[in-house]
């Protein structure tokens, strides 16, 4: 279904009931079974106001640009039978315990409550859904409901001719095949394991059970199989298909770069150069894809432009994840687990308040991609759990990583002269962190009693006993080449108090800098990876992973930092999170500075720390 406009008004209307919904209720998720009142009062003035005004579509499903969200993704599993390079590592991904997975009963109850809200297109996806071996019983019942047009699925197509007919009985009505070479040796290749003749049996089976058109998704990259685009078009020839090239994406470790990707600009004039008559033809307003016709032909040919001229104007869609996350946006940054909230009992109107929640607080587009676009590698961490499609990150809220990236990779470590150098260790250590009353009285004594405050001053201990200072007084670092090595993780957060204007201004993503909390994600992340270059005596840690997370919190015109450290090693890495939350604060206060001054960096605090020898720390 295409969205309908709504008045520049109602848009008002809703935009600000957005902004006031923000501004009573903490955005942060609410515990299960217990969603936010303010919220949840706010969202039911917004179905009031759309009511009275005889508007179109569910208030819970409208976002604050006026977007109506009438198709749902629902990913049936993470598991997947292919192991396609651009997607998923060799080894597969991390799988969630059964037991936090979505049942059937639970989509079926999901699926059920989005489509009396307005919901007409649900289309299942992974992973691989069609391994999920209650697929053909989920299409059935999903066909029983009342007002869903369109069940569609995205599948690798392995395993399609042998169930595509007991699917069409239950109701199947729309087909993506995912294909990315029409060379068997190259389909082996790109996807680690064999099966093309099966992918293409598939792609038959579908079109002699009517299905038109069947739509095979292509992802292109340069190298791989960019000098395949003109057989892929020449199928459509004599084929009810509708072959579409999708620019490619990021994804956690599927070694993404800028040159890889072929932009659909340049598919295009690769194409018209051998059909210059090709023919634009209309698509729905929120198609993803861009669509042509070489006339006479009995298929098309689109292209998904993800990456260079994104469609998120036009959005109309929602997830939820395998292990029932409800993700408003593919490469958003938010998840609420609808899941936790049905298996504490919520009721139908609670579910729709966080749903509604949720979807007010989508944001505009994915700034996230052309901050990528705009830096060219090896400047770009990869971005983990972008799930075009619900692979991993079906799980977890966007999270820039490090994981596969090269930034920092082969850069020269700073030295760090001696404090003594720098005037800051010379002599006994005492005599710095003395409170004598003229330690300003020497221009040249840097004596940190001059700004450590009053708890630090005073007689410090004997040097021998000083862990990061020798006994000349000099810096020295602890040598941790005893201490075995264990898994260490560090959560640290921050808080940035905007005010009202900046805090708006970065909720709906409209400060002229750009979109400062990706920018703030990203400084995060990197401050991670930096942090024994700014801290003299940190040591080094290979990160294994970083995880920096933004929430709004309306109630306080705040910013909310978590930053989560994990590493294999003898050191722990709270320094890590530590750095990479004051880092994206400090970022945050970058982008807004323009706006207000206003701005109070703050709380800045360890939150937990497994893995050391010294136990777990917990905050409570
Ligand atoms: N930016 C963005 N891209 C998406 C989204 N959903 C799908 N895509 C892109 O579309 C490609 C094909 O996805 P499909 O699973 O076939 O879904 P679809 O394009 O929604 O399919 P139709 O329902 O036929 O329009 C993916 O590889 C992504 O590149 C989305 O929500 N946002
Ligand atoms: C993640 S898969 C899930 C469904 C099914 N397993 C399949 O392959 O069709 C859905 C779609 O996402 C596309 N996709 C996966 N990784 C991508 C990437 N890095 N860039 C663009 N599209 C991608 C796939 O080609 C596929 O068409
Ligand atoms: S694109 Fe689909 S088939 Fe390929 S690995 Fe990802 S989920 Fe599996
Ligand atoms: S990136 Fe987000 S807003 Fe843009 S089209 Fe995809 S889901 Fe919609």
């Amino acid at each position: 279904m295409a969205t309908r406009p709504v008045s520049r008004m109602l848009r008002r209307v809703l935009r600000s009931s957005v902004r006031s919904c923000s501004s009573g209720a903490p955005v942060t998720q609410p515990r299960p079974g217990e969603p936010s009142q303010s919220a949840a009062e706010e969202l039911s003035r917004r179905r009031q106001f759309l009511r009275e005004h005889a508007a179109p579509f569910s208030a819970f499903l409208t976002d604050g640009f006026g977007r109506h969200h009438s198709y749902l993704r629902i990913s049936l599993t993470e598991k997947c039978n292919l192991r396609c390079q651009y997607c998923m590592p060799e080894e597969g991904v991390p799988l969630t315990p059964k037991a936090d997975l979505l049942t059937t009963e639970e989509i079926l109850t999901l699926a059920r409550l989005f489509v009396k809200e307005g919901v007409d297109k649900i289309r299942l996806t992974g992973g691989e859904p069609l391994i999920r071996p209650d697929v053909v019983d989920i299409v059935a019942q999903l066909h029983r409901l009342e007002g869903l047009r369109t069940i569609g699925v995205t599948t690798n197509g392995i395993n399609l001719a042998r169930l595509l007919p007991q699917l069409q009985k239950a109701g199947l009505s729309a087909i993506n095949i995912s294909l990315d070479t029409l060379v068997p040796a190259k389909f082996e290749f790109i996807v680690r394991r064999k099966g093309f003749h099966k992918v293409m049996e598939g792609i038959h089976k579908a079109i002699e059970l009517g299905y038109s058109p069947v739509k095979v998704n292509c992802v292109v990259m340069r190298g791989l199989n960019e000098d395949e685009l003109l057989d892929f078009v020449a199928l459509t020839e004599g084929l009810p298909l509708d072959v579409r090239f999708i620019e490619y994406m990021p994804f956690d470790g599927n070694k993404w770069n800028v040159k890889k990707m072929v932009s659909y600009k340049e598919m295009l004039d690769t194409l018209r150069r051998q059909w210059p008559e090709l023919e634009k033809l209309p698509e729905e307003e929120s198609s993803t894809a861009k669509t042509f016709r070489v006339p006479g032909f009995r298929g098309q040919l689109s292209f998904i432009t993800s990456m260079s001229e994104h469609f998120c104007g036009t959005c109309n869609r929602l997830r939820i994840t395998a292990d029932g996350n409800l993700k408003v946006c593919l490469f958003g940054n938010s998840e609420v687990s609808l899941r936790d909230h049905l298996r504490a009992g919520a009721s139908e109107e609670e579910l729709l308040g966080i749903i509604g929640a949720a979807v007010g607080r989508k944001k505009r587009q994915h700034a996230e991609l052309f901050l990528m676009l705009r830096d060219s590698p090896p400047a770009i961490p990869s971005i983990s759990s972008w799930d075009p499609l619900g692979v991993q990150g079906l799980r977890r809220s966007v999270r820039l990583s490090n994981q596969g990236a090269t930034l920092w990779k082969g850069c020269r470590v700073p030295q760090t002269p001696p404090l003594a150098q720098r005037g800051l260790g010379a002599g006994s250590p005492q005599r710095h962190y003395s409170s004598h009353p003229d330690s300003d009285a020497n221009p040249q004594c840097l004596s940190p009693a001059s700004r450590a405050p009053a708890a630090h001053s005073g007689p410090l201990p004997a040097s021998d006993q000083l862990t990061h200072v020798d006994t000349e007084g000099r810096a020295a670092m602890v040598d941790v080449g005893g201490k075995p090595d264990t898994e260490r993780v560090a959560v640290a957060s921050a808080v940035v108090l905007l005010g009202p204007e900046a805090f708006r201004l970065v909720q709906e993503n409209q400060l002229k800098k750009g979109d400062a909390l990706a920018v703030a994600q990203l400084a995060g992340v990197q401050a991670a990876k930096l942090t024994s270059q700014l801290i003299p005596l940190c040591h080094h840690v290979a990160l294994s992973h970083v995880q920096v997370r933004l929430e709004l919190d309306g109630a306080r015109h705040a910013v909310v930092i978590r930053a989560s450290c994990r590493a294999r090693g003898p050191t722990g890495v709270e320094m890590e999170a530590l750095t990479s939350a004051a880092v994206a604060a400090l970022t945050l206060y970058d982008m807004c500075k323009a706006v207000s001054r206003d701005i109070v960096l703050g709380d800045i605090k360890l939150i937990s720390k497994t893995g050391g020898q010294r136990g777990d720390f917990h905050r409570t």
